[in-house]
């Protein structure tokens, strides 16, 4: 197949496939049906089994003219209609799908919700996932990552537009097809209006490794979706994800608290990731943007009204309508079957493993837990959605109530905490100093010993915003202990807790800078206080230095605490890319 008339970013996809061989067989090998899959279902016949999630098992189907379709019904086979909780969920992902037109969504054909079993019918798209050709064929270079990245921002840009957030993009939910990608799996999705944040019930679902922190307090917004993004490009980059090896009960701590590993992307598209995996929503681009900053880097993302079809498939396409009877003619690239591998089941519901590896990466969680309990809610009376099981809130969201919810750590101080942390400490600092002219001009060798211990506790109070700012931290030594133990025990206290190493500054800068600071100022201190070097210049030259370093030292975790881009864990943005109001803050 000829690329030309192809968008860019679809070409360099395409050609990468054709490079890796991907794409020798036309056609993809599915599973036979099993004797309890259903044979006739709507107006469709069954053929194959296409593969299996969380929410139930998709087939390939033949409509009465022969168009073949993707017929995905929910629950378990032989039991399709009998499991409630997972067609509240299926209606949901119905009444959002449908209202989604875009070329780079699997499309929305026909469905019925009521039917037995219920059933929806998709464009059949015979592409091997993002997973599975990262796995087999290897990480992407740069100029494909780019591709891949306009592709899938765009993608996204358009759920987003058509006030969708998908909630559950991950590598095995990014069909990759000659022609560019295609989102699949709306099973989570949810309408939003601009500007909410949706605060589901129950324990979060989906793919640890891909989802965003907040998502794990249940708050969900379309900067989720951004997040993710980051993630699969990070992904398709290094062949792991950003935050790797994350077992789903450690999986808050690894997202929320750890700094994301990007290997092996181009410098602006690492800084583009790292501005979307920015750990506070607020802080992340809007997919748009990204795809506008994408489009910058010179990586045009606009296709043409009209696809270019090859030759061959034309008398195809002319059936076509709506269209996916051409699917499998048009040069789809091969892969093992598409579904993914069941690992286990329980009453309540049924875990699987993603397809394309079995890195814990792909693991979900929710499914086998309560997470069906998020729908269909009767305490959820007041949802402005319907039935799906969420709460839409113009601003702040409330806490999730659920009784099974674990509420993970906070963050790090927001607002109005962080400036009182950051002023105490500056006057604290301002205090010391004040102290230490005040005792030398006096004559008075105590001065130099009040100033240490205030200094120490500066430190002190700057390292536990520091802490907190970067992860859930263990309980501070107060800040009134005297100078040199109560910095040094505030360090240690911060090495066994939980502050995260911040990018590019290492994990032991925070606790030595601020114990050597806060111990040097203090033991001059009290040897000054006991006239050992009384009168000595060089012990008042070492005070001064030693106060300096604590000084510089509380002065620098301000610094850092107070710029986004670096306590979020991602580097600032280098050239082309830039952070809104010029620290990465609010979405444009
Ligand atoms: N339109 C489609 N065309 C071809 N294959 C599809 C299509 N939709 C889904 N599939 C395949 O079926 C598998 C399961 O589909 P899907 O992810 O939508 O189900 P799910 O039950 O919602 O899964 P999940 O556990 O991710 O929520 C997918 O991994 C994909 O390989």
């Amino acid at each position: 197949m000829g690329w030309a008339g192809r968008t860019r970013p679809a070409r360099l996809l395409g050609r990468w496939l054709d490079r890796r061989g991907s794409r020798r067989s036309p056609m993809a090998q599915h599973d036979p049906l099993r004797d309890d899959d259903p044979r006739r279902v709507g107006p469709y016949t069954l053929l194959e089994r296409v593969g299996a999630g969380g929410m139930g098992v998709v087939y390939l189907a033949r409509d009465s003219v022969g168009r073949r379709v993707a017929l995905k019904i929910p629950g378990s086979p032989g039991r399709a209609n009998q499991i409630p909780h997972s067609h509240e969920r299926f209606v949901a992902e119905v009444a959002t799908h449908r209202t989604l037109t875009s070329e780079r969504v699997v499309r929305f054909l026909d469905a019925d919700v009521h039917g037995r079993p219920p059933w929806v019918a998709l464009e059949y798209v015979q592409g091997a996932n993002l997973s599975q050709v990262v796995s087999e064929t290897g990480v992407f270079s740069h100029r494909f990552l780019l591709a891949l990245a306009a592709e899938l921002a765009e993608a996204v840009a358009d759920i987003h537009a058509h006030g969708i957030v998908h909630r559950d993009l991950h590598p095995a939910n990014v069909i990759c097809l000659p022609n560019g990608i295609k989102v699949i799996d709306f099973g989570l999705a949810r309408i939003q209006a601009d500007d909410e944040s949706l605060i589901t019930k129950g324990p979060p679902i989906g793919v640890p490794a891909f989802m965003a922190p907040e998502r794990f307090a249940g708050v969900v917004t379309r900067a989720c979706d951004v997040f993710a993004w980051g993630c699969c490009v990070a992904y398709a980059a290094a062949g792991t994800p950003p935050f790797p090896n994350v077992a789903p009960r450690d999986a808050y701590a690894a997202v929320a608290g750890s700094p994301p590993v990007l290997t092996n992307l181009p410098g602006d598209l690492a800084d583009l990731v790292g501005w979307a995996l920015a750990k506070k929503p607020e802080d992340r681009p809007t997919a748009s943007r990204v795809a506008a900053e994408l489009q910058g880097l010179g990586v045009p993302v606009t296709r043409p009204a009209a696809r270019p079809w090859p030759a061959q498939a034309l008398p195809l396409i002319s059936q076509a309508v709506p269209g996916p009877a051409i699917a499998g003619t048009d040069g789809w690239i091969d892969g093992p079957h598409a579904g993914t591998a069941r690992s286990g089941s329980g009453d309540s519901g049924v875990v699987y493993r993603g397809p394309g590896g079995s890195g814990v990466h792909n693991s979900r969680i929710g499914d086998s837990e309560l997470g069906d309990s998020e729908l269909g809610d009767s305490e959820l009376g007041d949802s402005r959605i319907g039935d799906s099981g969420l709460i839409t809130t113009p601003s702040q969201p409330s806490r999730p109530e659920h009784p099974n919810h674990r509420e993970p750590a906070p963050i790090g101080p927001r607002g109005a905490g962080a400036v009182v942390a950051a002023v105490v400490a500056a006057a604290f600092c301002l205090l010391g100093l004040a102290l230490t002219a005040g005792g030398y001009a006096a004559g008075d060798v105590t001065g130099p010993v009040c100033a240490g211990l205030v200094a120490a506790a500066a430190g002190v109070l700057a390292l536990v915003r520091a802490g907190r700012r970067a992860g859930p931290v263990a309980p501070v030594a107060p800040a009134g202990a005297a100078g040199a133990a109560g910095a040094a025990g505030a360090a240690g206290a911060a090495g066994a807790g939980a502050p995260r190493p911040p990018v590019g500054v290492p994990a032991w800068f925070v606790p030595v800078t601020v114990a050597v600071g806060g111990v040097a100022g203090g033991v001059f201190g009290l040897l000054l206080a006991r006239g050992l070097w009384a009168g000595s210049p060089r012990a008042a030259a070492a005070s001064e230095l030693a106060l300096a370093c604590c000084f510089a030292a509380a002065f620098a975790l301000y610094l850092r605490g107070s710029d986004p881009t670096r306590s979020a864990g991602h580097p600032t943005p280098r050239s082309g890319i830039r952070s809104p109001g010029g620290s990465g803050g609010t979405p444009s």
